[in-house]
């Protein structure tokens, strides 16, 4: 069996009385592509927190590599190859294309090879960004702010700053909702290319994208996992197609 990128031991949240996650216990393997579904409030987003960091379980243990992560916050398991995306966009929207890109790949290069902000090797940081630029295909001009994006485009600028770090483990928080058919096809590509020991976590509605991108699928509902299985087990699972696919309504 390939080693686990991602071990969620029993972990659960409570917001004052509401149970928003419960008891959840899952392995995710390296180079896993895992999709969550659940409907609307069913935790996911809470979920992803919780691995993320951005909110701390108040039972259980999040485990990134073997190591108990549990209690560290967002930046240090960003360190240990942690990265991920928001709902919502969460961009430099005054700086340029590039001027983002760089921003991430010069994150990257302090944190990895101990650079000092703003200073040594500038060559290599804006080549990696140009590499970067020219990988995601970006089709309006790289000095163009980001407010001037159109919205796919900014979707697909933050995908790449989340890529541009190397991260070991990607979280994708609905990366095509809002785009167009072709822009949720140039996303779903640019996920499945990624690299193959780059493990991918998605919360996603739309099941056509659901069932391009993942390996396997996990199911919450109420906070608790109710199925964590493959994509046969998925479509034969009542609770899903009643609620992706309207079935026994
Ligand atoms: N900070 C918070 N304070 C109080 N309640 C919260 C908080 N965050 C989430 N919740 C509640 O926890 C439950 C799970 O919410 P969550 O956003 O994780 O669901 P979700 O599956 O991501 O839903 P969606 O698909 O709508 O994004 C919901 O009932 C939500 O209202």
């Amino acid at each position: 069996m390939r080693s686990a990128a991602i071990q969620l031991e029993g972990i659960g949240i409570s917001f004052g009385g509401l149970r928003a996650v419960s008891d959840v216990s899952i392995d995710i393997a390296v180079g896993e592509r895992r999709v969550l579904l659940g409907p609307n409030g069913a935790g996911k987003t809470t979920l992803f927190n919780m691995i993320g960091g951005q909110l701390t379980p108040t039972h259980g243990k999040v485990r990134l590599f073997g190591e108990d992560v549990t209690a560290l916050p967002p930046h240090r398991r960003a360190h240990k190859g942690l990265a991920r995306t928001f709902q919502i966009t969460s961009l430099f929207q005054d700086a340029s294309v590039e001027e983002n890109v760089h921003l991430a790949v010069r994150a990257l290069s302090s944190t990895r090879y101990g650079m000092m902000r703003g200073a040594a090797a500038p060559g290599p940081v804006w080549e990696r960004v140009r590499a970067l630029l020219d990988d995601w295909r970006f089709t309006s001009d790289r000095r163009t702010r980001v407010c001037d994006l159109s919205y796919g485009d900014q979707r697909k600028l933050e995908l790449a700053m989340a890529v541009a770090g190397e991260p070991r483990v990607l979280l994708l928080d609905e990366p095509t909702s809002g785009l167009s058919a072709m822009e949720t096809e140039s996303v779903v590509t640019l996920i499945k290319e990624l690299p193959s020991d780059v493990t991918v976590i998605v919360v996603e509605h739309d099941m056509d994208v659901a069932f391009e991108v993942a390996d396997r699928f996990t199911i919450l509902q109420n906070g608790q996992m109710v199925l964590t299985g493959t994509a046969e087990e998925v479509r034969n699972n009542a609770e899903i197609r009643r609620i992706y696919f309207g079935e026994g309504e």
